[in-house]
C-alpha cells in the first residue's frame, strides 16, 4: 500500500506520467526513465529513485516543464550518492562556502541566486531571529514553555501569533508595494486610498518605533540594498509612502515587514533572475512571510531553552493588570 508521504506517486500513476513523457519525447525510452523497475525497486524494499531526476537526466535541457506531469514535484533528492538541494549536490554547497541564504534560494526559489541576493536574504533572517521576549511570539512561547510543555509545542505556540499585525505583513506589504508603483499611483493617493477602504497600509506602523525613534532593522537592511542592488525603485517608494504617513503620525513608521516586502521586490525585479511572470506567481502565493517565520523560529527556541534552563514557574499574568467587570 503506498501512501502519498512515502515513496512518490504510485506505480500506475508513475507509470501513466512517464508513458506521457515517452510519447512527448520519442528519443526517451521508458527504460531509460526507471518507470519499468519500480517492482524491482519495491522487491529489494528500497525506495524507487524519484522520477524526475531520471527525468532531467536524460531529456534535452531545452525539453518543455515536465514537472506538470507528476502530482508530487519535488526539489530535494535524496536518491543519489548525495542529497542534492534544487539539482545542487550537498558537497558543492559546503565547498563553495554557501551558507543558509543560498539553500533557500534553492529550495522555496528553485535557483542559485548571485551572493548578494543571498545575502541579503540571510541578514533578512539574522536581523527577524528575535526582538526580545514582550514580543507577541517570544511572550507565547515564554508561557508555554513555563506550562511545561515541549519544544516543539513552545515555538509553534509563538509561531501561531504570526500574522497581519506581528510579523505577517510582508507579503501584504510586497503585493500592495507592487500593485501601487507599478499603477502608478502616487504615496498620497495609495494612502488615502487606503484609508477610505479602511485598510491599514502593511508594512506601516509600529507598536513602539516612532519617527524619532526609527528601527534599526530597517536602516540596515536599506543601508545593504542601497549599496548592494542595481535597484531599489519600490523601496524608495515605500519611504515616500512613510514620509507621507509619519506627516500624518509619528508611529506610522516604515515596519521591518514593509522594509523587507518592499526590497524583496527590488530582489525579485532587479537580479535578473526572475521572469515577470514568476515574480508575479511568488507575490501571490506570498513566499515571504516564510522568511519572518523561519527567522523568528530561531529566537523562539531560544526563548524556549531559556526558560527551561532557568527552571521557570507556570506563568500567572500580574492581577493588577486585569480590570473585572461583572
Ligand atoms: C515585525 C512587525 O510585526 S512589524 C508590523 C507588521 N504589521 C503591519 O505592518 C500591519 C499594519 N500596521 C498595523 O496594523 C499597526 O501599525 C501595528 C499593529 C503594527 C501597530 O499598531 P499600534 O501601535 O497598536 O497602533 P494602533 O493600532 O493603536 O493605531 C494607532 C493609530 O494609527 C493608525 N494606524 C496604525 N497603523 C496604521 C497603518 N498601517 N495604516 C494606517 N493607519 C494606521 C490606526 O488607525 C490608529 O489610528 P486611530 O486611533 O485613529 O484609529
Amino acid at each position: 500500500m503506498h501512501s502519498p508521504y512515502s515513496l512518490g506517486p504510485p506505480p500506475n500513476r508513475r507509470l501513466d506520467g512517464c508513458n506521457r513523457i515517452t510519447s512527448l519525447f520519442p528519443s526517451v525510452s521508458i527504460t531509460d526513465i526507471g518507470c519499468n523497475r519500480h517492482s524491482e525497486f519495491e522487491a529489494e524494499n528500497r525506495d524507487p529513485p524519484s522520477i524526475p531526476n531520471f527525468i532531467f537526466r536524460f531529456l534535452p535541457s531545452s525539453s518543455p516543464d515536465v514537472s506538470q506531469f507528476f502530482p508530487f514535484q519535488i526539489s530535494t533528492s535524496s536518491s543519489g550518492e548525495e542529497p542534492c538541494y534544487a539539482g545542487v549536490p550537498m558537497s558543492s554547497i559546503v565547498e563553495q562556502g554557501l551558507g543558509v541564504g543560498d539553500v533557500i534560494s534553492l529550495l522555496w526559489f528553485k535557483r542559485s541566486l548571485p551572493r548578494y541576493c543571498t545575502k541579503f536574504i540571510e541578514i533578512c533572517i539574522m536581523l527577524c531571529a528575535d526582538h526580545g521576549p514582550c514580543a507577541s511570539g517570544a511572550h507565547n512561547t515564554i508561557v508555554t514553555a513555563r506550562a511545561g510543555k515541549d519544544l516543539v509545542s513552545s515555538l509553534v505556540s509563538g509561531l501561531l501569533t504570526i500574522g497581519p499585525r506581528f510579523g505577517g505583513a510582508i507579503d501584504d506589504a510586497a503585493r500592495y508595494f507592487k500593485d501601487v508603483y507599478d499603477g502608478g499611483l502616487t504615496p498620497y493617493e495609495f494612502v488615502e486610498g487606503m484609508k477610505k477602504k479602511g485598510i491599514r497600509v502593511p508594512g506601516i506602523g509600529h507598536r513602539i518605533k516612532r519617527g524619532d525613534n526609527r528601527d534599526k532593522r530597517v536602516e540596515l537592511l536599506q543601508l545593504f540594498a542601497r549599496t548592494n542592488f542595481p535597484s531599489v525603485k519600490y523601496m524608495e517608494y515605500a519611504v515616500q509612502v512613510e514620509t507621507y504617513t509619519l506627516s500624518k503620525a509619528n508611529n506610522l513608521v516604515l515596519n521591518v515587514d514593509g522594509a523587507i516586502g518592499s526590497l524583496f521586490l527590488d530582489l525579485l525585479a532587479g537580479s535578473g533572475m526572475f521572469t515577470k511572470q514568476e515574480i508575479d506567481e511568488i507575490v501571490e502565493i506570498g513566499y515571504l512571510n516564510g522568511l519572518f517565520v523561519l527567522a523568528r523560529s530561531i529566537g523562539l527556541i531560544g526563548h524556549t531553552f531559556d526558560q527551561k534552563r532557568l527552571k521557570q514557574p507556570l506563568y500567572h499574568h500580574p492581577w493588577e493588570d486585569v480590570l473585572y467587570t461583572k
